[in-house]
């Protein structure tokens, strides 16, 4: 193993982000970005301080040309480099794309391994060196900034990686990667080959890792090639990418910046861009990002059950290693569910307004959440507010007797509603843009009540074709919120028991003054 990186001078410790997004990271099967969308990511990525854009495979076709041409003239701050494989014609495309960057670079590649030289290529490993010779001295004649990578470097015989490298280095690279194609090597491995790949070149050559995570193992990999002497880290927002993907940027970054103590690197990332660039790239690109994601998935900071909420509450080192502002998130959230207790219970009351409640009254409300929670796994402010609010004694003026509702493809919905009322029962009928609208404005008709509806939201709490279907709204009564839930098999009659509930509300004199908690919205 190498020294501790703490021990090495400052300056050495800096490590290069070589954000591949736009090219590995449009590999990821199904994802092509469109010119304006390349664009749009590349200012987010050049906003966050990245060292290098990989714009993309110029070669590839016209449109990828003229989308790394056009982030190469527009640009500003990072290197903007093209990819090109080790012959003329991919060279020339890639150099004409770039051409325009405030700083170009060509990065040409060729596989090393005896399987892609024997099988793919299907060359000698002599013509193989020689390619990559040329290839180098090439892309050199148009740009000084040339970057040489071994494709497949982890499955290849290191002596041969440092005869291929040393002659691409005396040809004129400045830059040598050697890249985990396949996600095959460990970080012990990748530790050991980057050290001895170190001694063998010159100290000015920066070395560069660009790992794949098809074990899973991308961001350990790149991070143990630092640790071998890697100091450029080639990696992907949300560690998109071919197969399984590269190495996720904002984990290594976040990595660096955190145990700083213990790997003594650092990066230039302005980390408060890292959430919003995960998000702008999820949307464009159309993969999502799975929920448990370190950093950026949205349980990254998140806490739901009761011993950690209450360990948060009280402070939130307990159970965070960074702070989400520092990623440019909103501060943790804490999800309630079957897991929450009475701490994080109260909490989420206070900041839903409901501050005074009696210590009995807030017992037996965390009883009857326990039993919701079962139910319906997550709870929102709306049931909650519901909860507090659906107290027993919510004098029952209006009840639904029944309803009739006509609607259909190309027909204005009409509902008939009858409401039991302190007159008897009073019947009315109103048309809307759907059923629910309709019953809706029959009901309010009868009350002559029209609050207005806030959010509305619809799932199933039992499973199979009759599924009991919840409906919970909130609704703006004057200065009053109010939560309404109403379950039934047929979602309409759902939807009207909630409206009534809320009109049964408004005339007790019930609801809460909105606040604004710390919590994301639809969380609590
Ligand atoms: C590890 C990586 O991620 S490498 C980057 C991978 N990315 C991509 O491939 C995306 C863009 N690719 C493309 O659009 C196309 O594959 C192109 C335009 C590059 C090439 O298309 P085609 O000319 O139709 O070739 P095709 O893709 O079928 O085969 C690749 C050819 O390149 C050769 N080749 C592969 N790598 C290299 C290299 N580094 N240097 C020189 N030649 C290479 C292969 O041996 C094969 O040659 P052959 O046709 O003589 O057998
Ligand atoms: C072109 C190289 C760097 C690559 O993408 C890989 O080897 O995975």
């Amino acid at each position: 193993m190498t020294q501790p990186a703490q021990t090495q001078p400052a300056d050495q410790n800096r490590i290069r982000i070589f954000d591949t997004t736009l090219r590995d990271g449009e590999q990821s099967p199904g994802v092509a970005l469109n010119h304006a969308q390349k664009l749009e990511i590349a200012h987010s990525l050049a906003r966050m301080g990245v060292d290098v854009i990989e714009a993309g495979f110029p070669i590839a076709s016209a449109g990828d040309l003229e989308g790394v041409s056009r982030i190469a003239r527009e640009v500003r701050g990072p290197i903007i480099a093209g990819l090109a494989r080790a012959n003329k014609a991919d060279i020339e495309a890639a150099a004409k794309a770039v051409e325009a960057a405030e700083k170009p670079r060509i990065h040409t590649f060729i596989a090393t391994s005896p399987i892609h030289m024997a099988k793919k290529l299907q060359l000698e490993p002599d013509a193989v060196v020689e390619r990559a010779v040329q290839a180098v001295k090439m892309a050199r004649s148009f740009v000084d900034d040339v970057e040489f990578s071994a494709e497949d470097a982890t499955r290849s015989e290191t002596a041969f990686l440092i005869r291929i490298f040393q002659a691409a280095v005396e040809a004129g690279a400045t830059t040598i990667n050697i890249p985990d194609t396949v996600g095959y090597t460990t970080p012990e491995e990748i530790r050991a080959l980057f050290s001895e790949i170190r001694a063998a070149l010159p100290a000015h050559v920066i070395l560069s890792s660009h790992c794949h995570d098809d074990l899973g193992m991308a961001v350990a990999n790149s991070i143990a090639a630092a640790e071998g002497g890697a100091r450029q880290i080639e990696c992907t927002i949300n560690g998109i990418g071919e197969r399984a993907g590269n190495a996720s940027l904002e984990e290594i970054v976040m990595a660096f910046h955190t145990r700083r103590d213990h790997y003594g690197f650092e990066t230039g990332i302005r980390t408060r861009e890292l959430y919003r660039a995960s998000r702008l790239v999820s949307r464009l690109s159309g993969m999502p990002v799975q929920p448990n994601k370190a950093i950026v998935g949205d349980n990254a900071f998140a806490h739901e059950s009761g011993i950690h909420q209450d360990g948060v509450i009280k402070a939130r080192e307990t159970y965070e290693i960074m702070n989400a502002e520092l990623v440019g998130r909103e501060a943790a959230v804490l999800v309630m569910g079957k897991h929450s207790g009475r701490a994080a219970f109260r909490k989420a009351l206070h900041d839903l307004g409901y501050e005074d409640l009696p210590d009995d009254k807030v017992q037996y409300l965390f009883g009857r959440f326990k039993d919701l929670a079962d139910r319906k796994g997550q709870i929102y402010s709306d049931d909650l507010r519901a909860l507090v609010e659906s107290r027993a004694d919510v004098p029952q003026t209006f009840t639904l007797e029944g309803f009739q509702i006509t609607s259909g493809m190309n027909m204005t919905p009409v509902a008939f509603v009858r409401l039991q009322t302190p007159d008897g029962a009073v019947d009315a009928t109103s048309h809307g843009d759907g059923p629910v609208d309709a019953a809706y404005g029959a009901i309010s008709k009868i009350t002559g009540l029209n609050p207005e509806l806030e959010t509305y939201r619809i799932q199933a709490v039992t499973k199979g074709d009759d599924a009991l279907g919840e409906v919970s709204i909130t609704a703006r009564y004057g200065e009053k919120l109010l939560s309404g839930t109403g379950v039934a098999t047929d979602i309409v009659e759902a939807s009207a028991r909630a409206w009534v509930r809320v009109m049964n509300m408004i005339v007790a004199g019930m609801g809460s003054e909105r606040r604004e908690g710390e919590f994301a919205p639809g969380r609590i």
